[in-house]
């Protein structure tokens, strides 16, 4: 073990109360990126980000990013980029971490048992809250890593960047050009030996894992108009053309119940599957039954859990995700939309080009419109896209990762892919031409994104240790290998 671990460990649990009490204040401030309205709410999140790290002798930064593209009104939340210890030690190696402090939308009339910005801590230890592990949990345990040195009197073993970024839930708006820039030489992230991201979930809820590939996700959204307002049903019903109608068609024609894509010429950006590559799937720690407690239920596409890695790493997959301008509230409205907004996501894999991606999507989506014949106008538009990344597991960046995660869980880690996209990753690999890890907090019964949102108080606290143990073994590891 790497000396001092074991005073910092005991360290971090002295500490463990107040770091939930951190997370609490922080799953309170509700950051929804996509949400117009709640931006002073993002902007929130940064500042008491960039506060707390503050507080602790860090070197911070609130760099804001312009406006909003498509929505010039909008100022973009700030990247909130820091340095600890605030002077640089040129005899320690340079560690950038990136996360994100803004949380996907929640409300509890979505189905939540808890309100989704009180933490809610149950008698298992289930700390229930919108962002408590995407992404809070994980950027507040770099601060807890920091705290727990200072506290235990344990020098810092490496130097420190952060990046941590409010507009991760909607496409990473005015990250990619912030970060190639400050890449360059003699800016704030120049010196960075290697890239940590904590932002994904273990495949289970008991083996930590580390993750060396993700998928892209290119998101569309396809309106459907024609009447000048939205019309009574009773009055227009059978008169006139309804976008609604049009827009089912269209987006039924997509994706069938196995998830097939039925656009032409996707499957073929695919690159092919090896004898090879197949056979790395069996001996991933991951059953049936782990996909079916994190589901919910048992309505999987695929019987085997090699299939569905695949699905989940491998393969492209398109989901449908809702319908702006459409009646979704309880009751019986009795209203004709006039013009509705389909949205969709397809997760893109190797070897598939996004814009490849876009003009077979674009191709389709207008031809089956056409082929209905109708009069209403069609419009179809790629919202935001972010590319997939593939890395190697084999660098010092991540044997340190792994090194830690005996060190705090007694077990090997597993080395996987991830279905989720996290844009910037390709970004920080091409911008600082270093080694990218991703080192998850959380596990796959979290529900991120989704209703009970939750960090199990041991991921959290475990976790923090795993954070800190990791910048002990990057600091030991030799460069090669
Ligand atoms: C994996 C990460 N925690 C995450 O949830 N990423 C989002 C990012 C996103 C949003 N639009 C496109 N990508 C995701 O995978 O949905
Ligand atoms: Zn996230
Ligand atoms: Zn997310």
């Amino acid at each position: 073990m790497a000396p001092q671990l074991d005073t910092y460990y005991k360290t971090v649990d002295s500490l463990a109360e107040d770091f939930i009490e951190r997370l609490r204040k922080a799953v309170a401030i509700p950051s929804i990126s996509a949400e117009e309205a709640r931006r002073q709410d993002v902007v929130k999140m940064g500042l008491f980000l960039k506060g707390e790290l503050e507080a602790l002798g860090a070197h911070m930064e609130a760099r804001p990013l312009g406006k909003q593209p498509g929505k010039e009104h909008l100022e973009l939340p700030p990247a909130v980029i820091g340095r600890y210890p605030a002077k640089k030690d040129e005899s320690k190696r340079t560690i950038l971490v990136y996360g994100h402090y803004d949380v996907q939308p929640a409300d509890l009339s979505d189905g939540w048992a808890t309100d989704p910005f009180t933490l809610t801590v149950d008698d298992k230890g289930r700390m229930y809250g919108r962002g408590s592990t995407d992404d809070k949990g994980p950027v507040l345990g770099w601060v807890n890593v920091i705290q727990s040195h200072q506290k235990a009197g344990i020098e810092f073993p490496v130097n420190l960047l952060m990046c941590f970024e409010g507009m991760e839930e909607y496409g990473s708006e005015g990250l990619d050009d912030f970060i190639e820039a400050e890449c360059k030489p003699g800016k704030f992230f120049a010196d960075a030996d290697a890239v940590c991201i904590s932002d994904n979930y273990w495949l289970g809820t008991e083996k930590p894992c580390l993750t060396y590939g993700l998928r892209g996700c290119s998101y569309y959204s396809i309106e459907i108009s024609g009447p000048g307002q939205d019309l009574h049903s009773g009055v227009f019903g059978g008169t006139a053309q309804e976008p609604m109608t049009d827009l089912v068609r269209v987006m039924g024609s997509l994706v069938d119940t196995d998830g097939n894509i039925q656009i032409p010429g996707i499957k073929e950006l695919v690159a092919p599957l090896t004898k090879e590559e197949e056979s790395l799937y069996k001996d991933i720690a991951f059953t049936m039954d782990n996909l079916y407690e994190s589901l919910g239920s048992q309505t999987s596409i695929f019987p085997d859990k090699e299939r569905t890695l695949m699905g989940r790493w491998r393969f492209p997959s398109l989901s449908l995700h809702g319908v702006e301008g459409a009646f979704s509230q309880p009751g019986a409205k009795t209203v004709i939309p006039a013009k509705v907004i389909g949205k969709f996501s397809i997760r893109t894999v190797p070897d598939m080009q996004p814009d490849d991606v876009d003009a077979l999507v674009f191709k389709y989506v207008k031809q089956v419109f056409a082929d209905l014949k109708s009069k209403n106008k069609l419009n179809v538009h790629l919202q935001h896209s972010g590319k997939w990344w593939v890395a190697s597991p084999k660098h010092w960046n991540f044997t340190a990762a792994a090194k830690a995660v005996e060190s705090v869980f007694k077990v090997k880690p597993d080395l996987t892919r991830e279905g989720g996209s996290i844009p910037v990753t390709l970004t920080f690999e091409q911008a600082t031409g270093k080694n990218v890890l991703l080192l998850p907090m959380g596990s796959s019964t979290d529900a991120a994104h989704s209703i009970n949102e939750k960090l199990d108080r041991r991921n959290y606290i475990e976790g923090i240790k795993l954070l800190g143990a990791y910048l002990h073994y990057v600091a030991e590891e030799p460069t090669e290998g």
